[in-house]
């Protein structure tokens, strides 16, 4: 993505929506603006394109339902806020999702569910089944078990991890500013408007500053910090206003709307890197010719059936390599299933697995997604 005339061939998109805007300055949920950003996501998704939504607003709405006039420090406090204020976000959604024919699905999240391995696959197969099925899923932080996320407010980066696992196109960030200025616009009104920049830019992190609305938590700061994260795996971030009419197809119709921030790397190429620079090799599948052929000529998954030994001792979710029958590293990426496993199921179709193993993770080792060739 490299300006806004490719915003229209987004095909995945992740919408942040955070609660100054949700919570109409701390007065409860805004239904009608709610209202019209789902109404936008149903007009998105009739397009063809997959939206997840992750929202905040459970402490702001918490803390109404709670009849409590600011936010508390109190880390006990918060969580039961935010576990109180959860349960009219996801009421206002499913309902107001429901009007268009559209399903919702909750999913509380903590940043350690997508650093773990283990869990980052099964969040991203989760999430992305949800999307195959044409549901909105609508992810918070699970406030409950976090300690640092909360008191810092933070799904600015929630957002940005969650690109980053499903590869998602474009990471829309909607808040109560225009997008990002050259100064804080609370402060000085003057400020000139960002309409787009690399994400490189070394002018951006002095332009940044806190939350002054005392709803929000992160500011600039945890959304600019979202958008390098969320270019980690070649996603494009925009940030915008959350009240402008129609903000979410006017961005993805190419408008110029708010600040686009534009990664280095192609998604593929993100990915390389990524593969080859966090994480270590913990094994390898040695592959038949038939399987070498379909994974560099077809850039197919790699199955069970392919796959004639396995070297190392591994987990699902961990990195491991493709030899050829000469031993030479072909490809490389996150199996779906542990060394144990992977022996038991080699060799095998993919029908067998669940008679095999008692149960069935997926149906190929490494998905295509998940595999670079080296
Ligand atoms: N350079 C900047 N451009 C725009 N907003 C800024 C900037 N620096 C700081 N801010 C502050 O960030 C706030 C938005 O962040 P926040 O209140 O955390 O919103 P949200 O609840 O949408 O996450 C703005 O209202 C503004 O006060
Ligand atoms: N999980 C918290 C998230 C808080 C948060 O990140 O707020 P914001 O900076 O407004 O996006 C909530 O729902 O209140």
């Amino acid at each position: 993505m490299q300006s806004r005339s490719e915003l229209p061939g987004s095909r995945r998109v992740i919408v942040k929506i955070g609660s100054t805007l949700l919570t109409a300055g701390g007065k409860g949920l805004d239904q009608a603006a709610i209202g019209q950003w789902v109404q936008q996501i149903a007009e998105l998704r009739q397009r063809g394109i997959q939206v997840v939504l992750v929202s905040s607003g459970s402490v702001a709405e918490g803390m109404s339902r709670l009849g409590w006039k600011t936010r508390p420090h109190r880390l006990n406090e918060l969580q039961a806020a935010a576990s109180v204020g959860q349960m009219g976000l996801v009421q206002t959604y499913e309902s107001l999702f429901k009007r268009h024919g559209l399903q919702t699905a909750q999913i509380l999240l903590t940043h350690d569910d997508l650093s773990n391995r283990e869990r980052y696959l099964n969040s991203r197969s989760t999430i992305l089944t949800l999307l195959q099925l044409g549901v909105i899923p609508v992810i918070n932080e699970n406030d409950t078990v976090t300690t640092e996320e909360i008191r810092f407010g933070d799904n600015d980066t929630l957002g940005a991890l969650v690109a980053n696992a499903v590869e998602a196109d474009l990471l829309i960030i909607l808040t109560d500013q225009a997008g990002l200025f050259e100064r804080n616009p609370s402060i000085d009104s003057t400020a000139p408007l960002v309409q787009q920049a690399g994400i490189n830019d070394p002018r951006l992190s002095a332009m940044v500053g806190d939350s002054l609305s005392g709803l929000g938590r992160g500011g600039m700061i945890t959304k600019l910090r979202a958008a390098r994260l969320a270019a980690r795996s070649g996603t494009a971030t925009v940030i915008a206003s959350g009240r402008e009419t129609g903000v979410l197809p006017r961005i993805l119709g190419g408008d110029n709307l708010g600040t686009l921030l534009i990664p280095d790397v192609s998604p593929l190429i993100a990915r390389k890197r990524w593969m080859a620079g966090q994480l270590k090799l913990k094994g390898s599948f040695v592959v038949d010719e038939g399987a070498e052929r379909v994974l560099q000529e077809a850039g197919k998954s790699l199955l069970p059936i392919g796959v004639t030994a396995v070297e190392g001792e591994f987990r699902r979710g961990d990195l491991v390599a493709c030899l050829n029958q000469a031993g030479r590293e072909i490809a490389r990426g996150l199996t779906n299933y542990s060394a144990e496993e992977s022996r038991l199921i080699m060799r095998q179709p993919s029908t067998r697995i669940e008679e095999i193993l008692g149960y069935v993770d997926e149906a190929e080792l490494i998905h295509r997604d998940n595999l670079v060739l080296s």
